[in-house]
């Protein structure tokens, strides 16, 4: 298949659509990226490589994270991490309070800030590092040691993360957090705001398009969690657009508010767009436009 034709594609697909997107306004580090900037790169789960555009820039990987601790909580902990966080769509913002209340503090799926905030707790219970497992993990896998957490971001995001803090507390008056809110939250912005590149992180997400089987030949999922990972990314990875994402693109995917999309495809590999332009929602305008174009032209497509 001749992926640089494909990609280079679905870059001009996307191009027209960069100006309707607005940079993250509410976390101020983010609202400088540049809404032209756009890359996109897809990596087979035998580790090849191709991009297109600003595949080698780095930008925030935000909600993107929550795909890794999810992943590695139910390496590190089993099963028992569902009695404390759903997995059904949740229809609603991404920060939104009032689901939690009248669920009784359990989030409705591990995407959701919320979700997320649940899986960080259970994640740093279980190492003792939250942030630095993610960090570790994605080091890892895409082979580039220097990787790093953006401390401006990570501070940024301490200070305007009223709505984090008020989701955390909520849930801890619930009793579904065992650490200190502090702690966890330090940790769920820490991992939130390591910055890469698409071709780091659609080589960092191969892992489930080889059923859980990390880029070293070791098994972080078993078959059947990988599975179920990629099935709760398709229903719930892009927030209220979840099933406009299916309609549109038809893969498992993760998106974030730094503007970043990462899809699986299972047995062939991982494609990450990026263009820092959001919609309402919070998903990119540009990296969603290039992944309808990309799997409407391939057979890349679980369908
Ligand atoms: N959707 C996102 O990417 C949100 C992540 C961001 N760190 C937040 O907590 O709001």
């Amino acid at each position: 298949m001749d992926y640089a034709a494909l990609l280079t594609r679905a870059r001009e697909a996307a191009l027209p659509a960069l100006d309707r997107g607005r940079p993250a306004g509410y976390i101020p580090a983010l609202a400088c990226a540049d809404p032209r900037s756009f890359g996109m790169a897809l990596a087979t789960v035998d580790g090849e490589v191709h991009g297109v555009g600003d595949w080698r820039k780095p930008f925030s990987i935000q909600s993107i994270s929550k795909l890794f601790a999810l992943a590695l909580a139910l390496h590190h902990g089993g099963p028992s991490l569902w009695r404390r966080v759903n997995r059904e769509p949740s229809g609603n913002p991404f920060n939104s309070l009032i689901q939690l209340e009248a669920e009784q503090g359990v989030p409705r799926n591990p995407f959701i800030n919320a979700g997320a905030l649940v899986v960080t707790d259970a994640l740093l219970s279980l190492t003792g590092d939250a942030g630095g497992s993610v960090l570790d993990f994605l080091r890892a896998e895409s082979g580039s040691p220097g990787i790093a957490i953006d401390g401006d971001v990570a501070a940024s995001e301490a200070e305007h993360g009223h709505r984090n803090a008020a989701l955390a507390h909520f849930m801890a008056s619930f009793g579904n957090l065992e650490n200190p809110v502090e702690e966890v939250l330090a940790h769920y912005f820490a991992h939130c705001s390591i910055s890469l590149d698409c071709h780091d992180l659609a080589l960092a997400g191969t892992f489930l398009a080889r059923h859980g089987i990390r880029a070293d030949g070791s098994r972080l999922l078993g078959r059947s969690d990988a599975k179920r990972v990629n099935a709760v990314l398709l229903t719930c990875g892009t927030y209220d657009a979840a099933g406009d994402f299916a309609y549109r693109v038809g893969l498992p995917g993760k998106s974030g508010v730094g503007g970043g999309i990462l899809a699986i495809v299972p047995g062939r590999g991982a494609v990450c767009a990026w263009s820092p332009g959001l919609d309402a929602i919070g998903n990119s305008v540009g990296a969603l436009a290039a992944l309808e174009d990309f799997t409407e032209r391939s057979d890349w497509s679980v369908f």
